[in-house]
């Protein structure tokens, strides 16, 4: 990856591709012409449903499999062409960690790292307590591997990818099957990561998760990319939902149906509803010259989920 310019031009991407796609042998298009821009220092959210071609472009990055056609670079180098050199600056997590049951916690990370032939052997022991540290495992260090909960494993898996300094850290769907707790453990360790500077390229299939923790995210259906930005930029191209407190919720709907608000949901003593597209001044004026008591008048702000609907017309309702 070339450094960032002295002129204040932005750093090159950290990752890239050009028309990358890929059909299996079966036939299945899994990843179409997909065009991926990832700015250095970003936490970058991947998302899609399950089968939209997240894992399959993640092997690609990884050099794990060929694309059948297109390009893609990871810190400026080609891959599946550099992976020897792209591969160490790389932290890996994906399809859940290896581990060895009957070992330590620690013995997993220690026989990890001298399967690594670019680890020095003489620091091993002091980044493999360092990476417990830091993914708060160094108390249950000793415990065997097979003891940890899931959430734990993940955990190690992570500590596994961060035994050396990374430019990047790729996780594919980092808190599929953990609790609630063991989510926001995982996302906070996310945020501390992304605040040293690591960029962070992670897949989800939920929404709210790369809402929660990032700052810039691609959304894919079926192989293609349906839109990638900063995740605030995404958010404010959908206009939210108005939201209308009153008494007299009956009369409300039926004078915001007037005005061109559709969608209409009366819940309580609150009305909501897609606004027009002409100034919300002038159905709050319609609202109070109707004789409609009004105690609140808001533009809930929009959601990526808002987005995506604004987008591909599809609700993002995905199994699993
Ligand atoms: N080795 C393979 N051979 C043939 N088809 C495959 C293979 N791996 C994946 N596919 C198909 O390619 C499509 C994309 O799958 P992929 O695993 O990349 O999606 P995903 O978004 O990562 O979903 P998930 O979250 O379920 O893993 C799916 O239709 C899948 O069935």
């Amino acid at each position: 990856m070339e450094p960032p310019s002295a002129t204040g031009e932005e750093a090159a991407p950290v990752i890239a591709t050009r028309g990358l796609t890929k059909r299996y042998r079966g036939g299945q298009l899994a990843v179409d012409g997909l065009d991926l821009t990832v700015p250095a220092g970003s936490v970058f959210g991947f998302l899609g449903p399950n089968g939209s071609g997240k894992t399959t472009t993640i092997r690609m990055l990884m050099g794990l499999i060929d694309p059948t056609s297109g390009t893609a670079h990871v810190l400026g180098r080609p891959m599946p062409g550099a992976t020897r050199a792209v591969l160490p600056e790389v932290g890996a997590l994906i399809e859940g960690p290896a581990l060895y049951g009957f070992l330590s916690g620690r013995d997993n990370l220690l026989r990890y790292d001298s399967a690594d032939p670019a680890a020095d052997p003489r620091t091993r022991r002091a980044r493999t307590a360092a990476a417990l540290e830091r993914v708060g495992l160094a108390a249950a260090g000793s415990k065997k591997a097979r003891a940890y909960s899931l959430g734990m494993k993940q955990r190690l898996g992570l500590a596994a990818a961060l035994l050396r300094p990374r430019r990047l850290l790729v996780l594919d769907e980092p808190t599929n099957g953990l609790d609630p707790q063991g989510m926001r453990e995982i996302r906070g360790l996310i945020r501390e990561l992304a605040a040293d500077g690591t960029t962070v390229f992670l897949s989800s299939h939920l929404l709210d998760e790369i809402e929660q923790v990032c700052t810039h995210a691609a959304v894919m259906t079926r192989g293609r990319l349906v839109v990638q930005g900063a995740v605030a930029d995404l958010s404010a191209g959908a206009r939210g939902r108005l939201a209308v407190t009153t008494p007299d919720p009956a009369d409300a709907a039926r004078v915001l149906g007037e005005q061109g608000v559709t969608g209409l949901t009366v819940t309580g003593g609150t009305v909501t509803g897609e606004p027009p597209a002409r100034d919300l001044a002038e159905v709050n004026a319609a609202l109070v010259a109707a004789g409609v008591r009004v105690r609140g008048f808001t533009l809930e702000r929009a959601s990526l989920e808002d987005a995506f609907v604004a987008l591909t017309g599809e609700g993002f309702d995905v199994a699993g």
